[in-house]
């Protein structure tokens, strides 16, 4: 009989839109801990983004961008781990990042009913990241946000350089009430120790019972929030930087309340060089990120994730600033 091969962790990293998971994410495929991770990322929108915004890392990198992860996860995820799995000997730990209006509850269980997953698994960890300048503006109306917090074993209160000492302690007791027994860090671009956050075996099975006593029931009812859609804007024709920056940030002021998040990768006219544009909110940060390669086409692509979002307005404006 073979030996039983020691069950591979798995971090789920979750957190609502904009908090700092990519961020987490490429701090932990950079930093020099000698563990080599399998990431599966999902996200919300049918044009793919966040996987451009992953580094460069010698990992393997799985993308889900067909729906929520927590709605497919009975299959995609399943069949993903199931793939990464025959290859088991190429990785340590695999790491889940959700979309940030995941319910994680859905995407912890595979982890337990899926008797394949569960024997060659084991969840180490939820890891939810906190946007410590939008939680509190956000928390009673996105469940999704409630339902992260309520399931981490572990929090990072992220973006303490954009709050005083008074808010953050606002957020952190608004936490407690939903979760007061979570490891919680403060951080700055999610700036912390990985010991502090990877292979601590900090899942508790118990704890999460009582948080949801029909955790490992087969079909667990979730709900979304309906009202928040994603519009993907794509162009081939290089953008004018002189109009679309402008553009940008007249439309995030204007429409920031009801837009959560926007992420993109432009290709401007004379310019060799990606440029990401991100904003959370009515915070906006633009970059070049790194030369065009030879063979990839030179495509625009913005995504707003929000509420009410105009889409005709949003089309004409961005198709405005082609070059
Ligand atoms: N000021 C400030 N900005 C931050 C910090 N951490 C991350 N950001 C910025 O916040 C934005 C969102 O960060 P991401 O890491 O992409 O967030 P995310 O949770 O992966 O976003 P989604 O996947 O879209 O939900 C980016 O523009 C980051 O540069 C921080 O500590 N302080």
């Amino acid at each position: 009989m073979q030996p039983a091969l020691p069950q591979t962790p798995v971090t789920v990293l979750t957190g609502f839109l904009g908090s700092g998971k990519t961020t987490l994410l490429n701090r932990i495929l950079t930093e020099n801990h000698g563990q080599k991770y399998a990431v599966i990322v999902n996200e919300f929108g049918e044009v793919g983004i966040d996987n451009d915004l992953i580094v460069n890392a010698d990992e393997e990198i799985f993308e889900m961008n067909n729906g929520c992860i927590c709605c497919t996860v009975r299959g995609d995820l399943i069949r993903i781990i199931d793939g990464l799995m025959r290859r088991r000997d190429r990785f340590d730990a695999i790491l889940v990042e959700t979309t940030g209006l995941a319910d994680p509850a859905p995407v912890a269980q595979t982890f337990f009913v899926d008797d394949d997953v569960r024997s060659k698994t084991k969840l180490d960890s939820i890891l939810t990241v906190v946007d410590a300048k939008h939680l509190l503006g956000e928390i009673d109306t996105a469940q999704e946000a409630q339902e992260q917090l309520a399931f981490a074993d572990t929090i990072l209160i992220n973006k303490t350089d954009l709050v005083s000492a008074e808010e953050l302690g606002r957020v952190e007791t608004r936490i407690r009430r939903i979760n007061p027994t979570a490891t919680i860090h403060q951080t700055q671009r999610c700036d912390i120790g990985l010991d502090k956050v990877l292979g601590r075996g900090a899942f508790d099975l118990d704890r999460i019972l009582e948080v949801e006593p029909d955790f490992l029931d087969e079909f667990h009812e979730h709900e979304h929030d309906d009202l928040v859609s994603s519009i993907a804007l794509v162009t081939k024709d290089p953008l004018d930087p002189v109009k679309f920056l402008p553009w940008l940030q007249m439309i995030i002021q204007r429409l920031g309340v009801d837009i959560l998040r926007t992420k993109g990768i432009m290709a401007f006219k004379n310019d060799n060089d990606r440029f990401v544009v991100q904003a959370v909110h009515m915070l906006v940060e633009g970059d070049h990120q790194r030369p065009w390669k030879p063979d990839e086409e030179r495509v625009s692509r913005l995504v707003f994730i929000g509420r009410n979002l105009p889409k005709d307005v949003l089309e004409s404006g961005f198709l405005a600033c082609r070059a």
